[in-house]
């Protein structure tokens, strides 16, 4: 089927394995730490450490963490990522094609640009679904579909979405969802942790994001506004100013660590021991890096961190759910698609979403 003269509005997420057995997890974590944005360090290196070291030692691990995650649908992240392609295209209508694409396993965002070309579509909208830029994420799926889409003997007219991190539909999900949390129970910190990242892929960026010229923690300008933990901050400080936490009553912190080179600190695991440690008895974490639920937030954030809070001592630890298809969810992405394509602009106090147009 032609739809020539529509929008394809691709959307990316990270990619999760096929199925929760050792073989597929152990085939997902190879494709993804074989990424040279994700694991930064020669190849020949990088090769033995994922394939004789970490893909082996891990995958049996994960497995097990993905077999108590799985549902009848499958990944939750890739549930919800149908879900919310669905949602967007009935919001945008028929001028629109609305697929998702997967960074690493499928579906996989040659094939779904390959359905794109096969139709006809020669303008597209580019959304990597994270919040914040990271070059291990964000950069690496724009990477990708330039190198698909620089081959093609009608190059399209391709607009792409950078981050949202300050996006006000973005924040005001989050916030409806915190919102519901809070009016249930009182608690008394609250923790937005993200995905962390090795400290040296922040600091590749310097001559851009300049974390040496800027407090990364205290403040979000033009001079580190390609800082992931910059924009990090950044959503934090926005969500707690849009929910009333003061900021003595918040901690910033990052998870998912991998390996032993230092990643951005702190750390969630010793923010929460801390908080335990320190008296602090219900906390009420959000997880802003992911608009989805997924492994990193329900197992690790909602059960594993809440593990380690009880066993210092803690009493209450709550996740806030994910963006998942939230009615604003699907409206944000409504108005970067129209934003992007140029057909709408949103500013807000600080920033302007226009998308970039390559
Ligand atoms: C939200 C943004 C993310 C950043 C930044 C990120 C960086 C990053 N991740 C790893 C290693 C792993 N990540 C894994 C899963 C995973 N990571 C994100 C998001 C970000 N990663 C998502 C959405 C998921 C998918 C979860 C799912 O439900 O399928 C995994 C696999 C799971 C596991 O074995 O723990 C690994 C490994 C690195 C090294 C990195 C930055 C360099
Ligand atoms: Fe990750
Ligand atoms: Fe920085």
């Amino acid at each position: 089927m032609y739809n020539l003269g529509k929008t394809g509005v691709l959307l990316i997420n990270q990619g999760t394995p096929d199925s929760p057995a050792v073989t597929d997890v152990r085939k997902y974590l190879r494709e993804f730490l074989m990424d040279a944005r994700v694991m930064d360090i020669p190849y020949l290196n990088r090769w033995l450490l994922v394939n004789l070291i970490i893909a082996p030692t891990r995958a049996p691990k994960s497995a097990k963490v993905y077999q108590e995650l799985w549902t009848p649908q499958g990944s939750p992240l890739k549930v919800y990522g149908y879900e919310v392609a669905q949602q967007l295209q009935e919001s945008l209508g028929h001028k629109y094609v609305v697929k998702l694409g997967m960074r690493y396993q499928s579906p996989s965002i040659p094939d779904v640009l390959a359905e794109f070309k096969q139709q006809g579509i020669t303008k597209l909208v580019v959304i990597p679904l994270y919040p914040q830029y990271a070059s291990a994420t964000t950069g690496s799926a724009l990477q990708q579909v330039a190198e698909v889409v620089g081959n093609w003997q009608v190059a399209p007219e391709l607009h792409t979405v950078q981050n949202f991190l300050s996006h006000p539909k973005f924040l005001e999900a989050f916030a409806e969802n915190g919102r519901r949390q809070l009016a249930q129970e009182e608690y008394d910190h609250v923790v937005f942790t993200y995905h962390g990242l090795p400290e040296r892929q922040l600091h590749k960026n310097d001559h851009v994001a300049n974390c040496h010229a800027a407090n990364c923690t205290q403040a979000y300008n033009s001079l580190n506004q390609h800082c992931y933990r910059a924009q990090c901050y950044e959503t934090s400080r926005l969500l707690a100013e849009q929910l009333g936490i003061a900021p003595a009553d918040y901690t910033v912190a990052f998870q998912s660590r991998l390996g032993n080179a230092p990643w951005i600190k702190p750390y969630t695991e010793d923010v929460v021991e801390q908080l335990a440690k320190r008296g602090v008895k219900k906390v009420l974490a959000f997880a802003p890096s992911f608009i989805a639920d997924c492994l990193e937030t329900t197992v690790e954030v909602g059960r594993e961190y809440r593990e380690l809070f009880e066993e210092h001592g803690g009493e209450t630890w709550h996740l806030v759910e994910s963006l998942n298809s939230s009615p604003l969810w699907i409206e944000c992405l409504h108005d970067l698609v129209l934003a992007a394509a140029g057909t709408a602009k949103i500013e807000t106090e600080k920033h302007t979403y226009l998308g970039l147009t390559a």
